[in-house]
């Protein structure tokens, strides 16, 4: 058994926990996918590199108001080197990021998977058997897929592959209504594609303040063939290289008649969509089951699936008690599924296993996010719905990017700011962002939430630049009615 300082399972956030206190001990990385995980490889950076095109041909197709017009159509995407110039970048991160760790002569770097075998003790693919007394577990998520006839099909995808399509489909159908389906509908559609997105319930983004997703669905109604209320029981081939993806209606009344009228279908109850690609975003599961939790005694929430932690990041075993020289962080033990919250997780680890008799706790107090979807969607803190079934009092205030002179000048008129407080103390409880910018536009109440700082203090002990977008913000909050 080859035994180690520290082990570290997974290298995405995992890998940066590598920094000057770790030098002088015999660390071990161990990952059995491509190196730097979810983030760099499949994740947050390619789709924001795909993101970015696409807002700024969706924004140039949107300049009809403004006195512009720029014909934008999928004619003049070129597919090929959109994708090339994105993995040509992160391929060489990735590889040297590995190659980096390689030639570090305290690290060495296993390129398996690897499992349980007792609570500090491992086992690699291969059967290299691993041990050390500080374990950090950081093997994140995977994708997680409904069980439908036809997902093995060539032309079915997940977030996983469908970024290196060898061609650009013409007709893609999204499966899902959460982040990674409003992204990549984004994506497409701003590419040109025809875009149908199914999705199962009538509210998409369902995490997000209520008037937020409503806007949003509105806005994404008005871009591409928004399907709500329908579940795919099957996708079927065609001999032309197409498929087929059949679905069952699973909607309220009410919202049947649109969707049957829209429908290309078979009768009221199902319809059938014919795609040269379908993306498959149904969700993500930690990866708990993968590493034989059951034999190191590792602590699991039944329902999600998280490796069950405290808030030093330390596991904890089945009857909820700490487990020696054990700490995890990001996907695998996180509800919020976010690359910020596993950064954050890493550096309190990185304390943690080099103190671990004075540790730092994690700060999972506001954690914000922000979808990348045209309009941009920010949130922090709590909904409206979340903060008036907790406070017997809130003020709240939805100010339009409409209604600020940089908002005149975009002509904007789905945008809005909505900021929820206390009103006897000034603190904010919540923030909620559609329009543009909106994931730049949130930090400073961000800030004001993490650091204390009241709705007063923000809007008044400051200058906010004039006629900058930000105006949005500042009214916003000297629009609540606070005590
Ligand atoms: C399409 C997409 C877009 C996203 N966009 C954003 C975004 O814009 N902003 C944001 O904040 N978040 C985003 N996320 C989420 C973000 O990518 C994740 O929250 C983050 O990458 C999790 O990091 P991690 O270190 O916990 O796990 P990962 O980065 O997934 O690392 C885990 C590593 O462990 C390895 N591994 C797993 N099991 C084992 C095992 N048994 N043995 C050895 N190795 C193992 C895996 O191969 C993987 O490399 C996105 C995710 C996806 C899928
Ligand atoms: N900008 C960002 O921060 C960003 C971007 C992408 C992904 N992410 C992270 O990745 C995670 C995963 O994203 P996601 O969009 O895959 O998950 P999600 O949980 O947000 O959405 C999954 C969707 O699939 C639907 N669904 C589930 N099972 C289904 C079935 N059998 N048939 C039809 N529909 C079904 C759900 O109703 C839901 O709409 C997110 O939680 C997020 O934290 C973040």
């Amino acid at each position: 058994m080859r035994a180690h300082d520290v082990i570290i399972i997974g290298s995405g956030s995992g890998n940066s926990l590598l920094g000057p206190d770790y030098e002088n001990l015999d660390v071990a990385i161990i990952d059995g996918g491509t190196f730097g995980g979810t983030c760099l490889n499949v994740g947050c950076i390619p789709t924001k590199m795909y993101v970015y095109p696409a807002e700024v041909a969706q924004s140039a197709r949107e300049l009809g108001p403004l006195g512009v017009t720029v014909d934008v159509d999928a004619a003049d995407v070129d597919w090929p080197a959109i994708r090339d110039r994105i993995f040509g970048r992160i391929d060489a991160i990735s590889e040297g990021g590995l190659d980096y760790r390689r030639s570090l002569p305290n690290v060495t770097v296993y390129q398996e998977h690897v499992r349980f075998t007792g609570p500090r003790t491992l086992v690699t693919d291969s059967g290299q058997e691993l041990t050390a007394p500080k374990i950090v577990i950081a093997s994140g998520s995977r994708v997680e897929l409904p069980d439908l006839p036809g997902l093995d099909l060539p032309q079915v995808h997940t977030s996983d592959t469908v970024m290196r399509l060898p061609e650009w489909p013409a007709r893609v159908v999204i499966v899902g209504g959460g982040y990674i389906a409003a992204e990549f509908a984004h994506i497409f559609h701003g590419l040109g594609a025809h875009v149908t997105q199914l999705n199962r319930s009538d509210r998409l983004l369902r995490g997000q303040d209520r008037e937020i997703a409503e806007r949003f669905r509105e806005s994404a109604q008005d871009q591409w063939d928004l399907q709500l209320g329908w579940t795919p029981h099957a996708i079927v081939p065609a001999d032309d290289g197409t498929v087929t993806v059949r679905s069952t209606r699973t909607a309220p009344e009410e919202d049947r008649r649109d969707a049957a009228q829209q429908s290309t279908v078979e009768g009221p109850g199902t319809r059938e969509d014919v795609a040269d690609v379908v993306l498959m975003a149904t969700g993500r599961r930690p990866n708990t089951d993968l590493l034989d939790p059951a034999a190191a005694g590792l602590g699991i929430d039944p329902e999600s699936g998280l490796l069950r932690v405290d808030e030093y990041q330390r596991v904890l075993d089945a009857d909820g008690n700490v487990m020696d020289g054990l700490w995890a962080l990001g996907d695998i033990c996180s509800p919020a599924q976010l690359k910020h919250v596993a950064n954050h997780e890493a550096r309190v680890v990185a304390h943690n296993v080099i103190h671990p008799e004075d540790p730092v706790a994690a700060d999972h107090r506001f954690i914000p996010a922000a979808v990348f979807t045209h309009p941009e969607i920010a949130s922090v803190g709590m909904t409206e719905d979340q903060a008036r079934a907790q406070h017997e009092r809130v003020a709240v205030k939805s100010q339009a990017f409409g209604d600020v002179a940089y908002g005149w000048a975009m002509e904007d008129r789905r945008g809005v700011c909505k900021v929820i407080a206390d009103p006897a103390t000034g603190q904010l409880l919540g923030a909620h962002l559609i329009g543009p910018h909106a994931s730049i536009l949130i930090q400073p109440l961000i800030q004001a939430m993490s650091t204390g700082q009241t709705v007063q203090d923000i809007a008044r002990g400051q200058y906010w630049i004039h006629p900058s977008l930000t105006e949005v913000v500042e009214n916003a909050l000297l629009g609540l009615d606070l005590d």
